[in-house]
């Protein structure tokens, strides 16, 4: 069988891998696609689309505009020392017990999925979901990745957006099962935490009490100035459960991603720490700024963690419009699904050479050690864990804050390595082609993914 960088995955769907499709289908303003069918049913059962599911161009730029405010510098600001209090809660949870040199083993891909619950419901809700704290509340975390299966796959179904208007409904939970029921319990929990948020909007402004300004305040206040057009209550749902899922899950796997990676590479670990504990002098000092920035080490393994392990593993699709689109020289018509799925590029040897190792070198320009600032720029453009163009993800510079300041901090406190004996997370030469690779962190495509371990010890720096 021939290898080429086209293929055909479905009847009239196209799966790219070069960077110039790359950049053509996804990247300038006024490309001739829009976001495919696919994406018709995802928001179903909240009743209207979310801002990352909005076909239309127009009345995505609407909505885009209403988050933006939501994802700006200065709000940036306003929610960092949220998320430290959230980081600082998640790194002393990891702490070994009293007489214990090593922690209990602690599987991280649940432990980074607790961390990035109660961050998004700090930021978008004004109190976290309190997952890090109590087994009860777990459920959610828990209940999402089994209502990602069915909503990654169902919208694949021909017509499935018809029955978009049912999805919230007792048949299609008896049709589906318990993925449908999740993704209700999802919904559901979405709507609760929008009903407590309105409610403590409200009462604020009866007893004349600041509100704290979150990412939902953002939404509700929200109006177009041109149509004077709010967000209809659906959408604000949908756009809630939006934050819940997108905003969280994603930041979890690429932690989980880091945690699997530098364990099973200890020089890298090796480091990364080196370059945290020489760069601050104590864990109150580790906050975004100049010296965050100069960690570039630390940035390279979150590079190399996401280049391994992308969050949204597969293409996210784009329908061509009327008069087609011309990529890597051939006209696809109109009509056509296209698109790069970010873990077919993010291993292709023309962009990263040994693609299957960890390499948080390769994001440093270091001429002596061979990595040219032109290879670095040829990595960048073929990287694309957080899409790009006008529907790219709103939450980067978030994501990365959150991310960057838990890896910071969790290797500022402690040593930590995978538990003796363990290997959830590993591939394995019994597993099919594809699993077999020892070294690589194994993930489920739901769009969003199914992970599980490492399973990894900790113990205190010493000083
Ligand atoms: C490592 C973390 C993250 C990754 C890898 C990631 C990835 C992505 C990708 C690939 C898209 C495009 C999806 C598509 O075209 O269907 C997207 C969109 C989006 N993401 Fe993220 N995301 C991350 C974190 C976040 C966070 C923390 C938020 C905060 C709530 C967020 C909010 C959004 C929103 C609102 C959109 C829709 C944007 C639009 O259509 O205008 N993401 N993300």
């Amino acid at each position: 069988m021939s290898k080429g960088p086209i293929v055909r995955i479905g009847p009239n769907v196209l799966s790219f891998n070069t960077e110039t499709a790359l950049n053509t289908i996804y990247g300038p303003q006024k490309t001739n696609v829009r976001k495919s069918e696919w994406y018709r049913t995802v928001d179903g059962a909240s009743g209207a689309f979310s801002v990352a599911t909005e076909i239309d161009k127009q009345k995505h730029a609407v909505r885009r505009r209403f988050i933006a405010h939501a994802f700006s510098s200065n709000a940036l600001r306003t929610s960092e020392p949220f998320i430290l209090d959230n980081v600082t809660k998640f790194c002393d949870l990891l702490a070994p017990p009293v007489g214990s040199e090593w922690s209990e083993k602690k599987n991280m891909s649940a432990w980074t999925t607790y961390l990035g619950f109660d961050i998004m419901g700090d930021l978008a809700f004004g109190k976290p979901l309190n997952c890090l704290g109590s087994e009860e509340n777990r459920y959610i975390s828990r209940a999402i990745m089994n209502a990602n299966k069915y909503m990654y796959w169902f919208p694949f179904l021909p017509g499935a957006w018809l029955l978009a208007p049912i999805m919230n409904s007792k048949l299609m939970e008896y049709i589906g099962g318990d993925s449908v029921t999740d993704n209700i319990r999802l919904v559901n929990y979405g709507f609760e935490n929008l009903q407590s948020k309105i409610a403590a909007e409200k009462a604020a402004k009866a007893e004349g009490k600041e509100m704290r300004i979150d990412m939902m305040h953002h939404l509700l206040a929200a109006q177009d100035p041109k149509s004077g057009l709010k967000l209809t209550p659906a959408e604000l749902l949908a756009d809630s459960v939006l934050f819940i899922s997108a905003g969280s899950d994603t930041v979890a796997t690429a932690m989980a991603a880091s945690f699997f990676y530098l364990t099973h590479n200890p020089s890298t670990l090796e480091k990364a720490t080196a370059e945290v504990r020489r760069v601050f002098f104590s864990a109150a000092d580790i906050h975004s700024g100049p010296a965050l920035d100069s960690c570039v080490y630390l940035q390279g393994v979150m590079e190399e963690s996401l280049r391994r392990t992308p969050p949204k593993p597969s293409h996210v699709p784009r329908e061509v419009l009327p008069g087609g689109i011309v990529i890597d020289g051939h006209h696809i018509p109109a009509g056509y699904v296209v698109g790069v799925p970010a873990y077919s590029i993010h291993h292709s040897e023309d962009y990263y050479p040994d693609p299957w190792s960890f390499r948080p070198e390769r994001w440093i320009v270091d001429e002596k050690a061979g990595v040219t600032p032109e290879a670095v720029a040829l990595a960048n453009r073929a990287f694309c864990p957080f899409s790009l163009g006008v529907r790219g993800c709103i939450g980067k510079n978030l994501a990365y804050l959150e991310y960057k300041l838990a890896l910071a901090h969790v290797l500022w406190r402690y040593d930590f390595r995978q538990a003796p004996g363990e290997t959830l997370g590993e591939g394995s030469p019994d597993l099919e082609e594809g699993r077999r690779r020892v070294d690589e962190f194994q993930m489920i495509d739901y769009i969003g993914v199914a992970r599980e371990g490492p399973m990894v010890e900790f113990r205190l720096a010493e000083r």
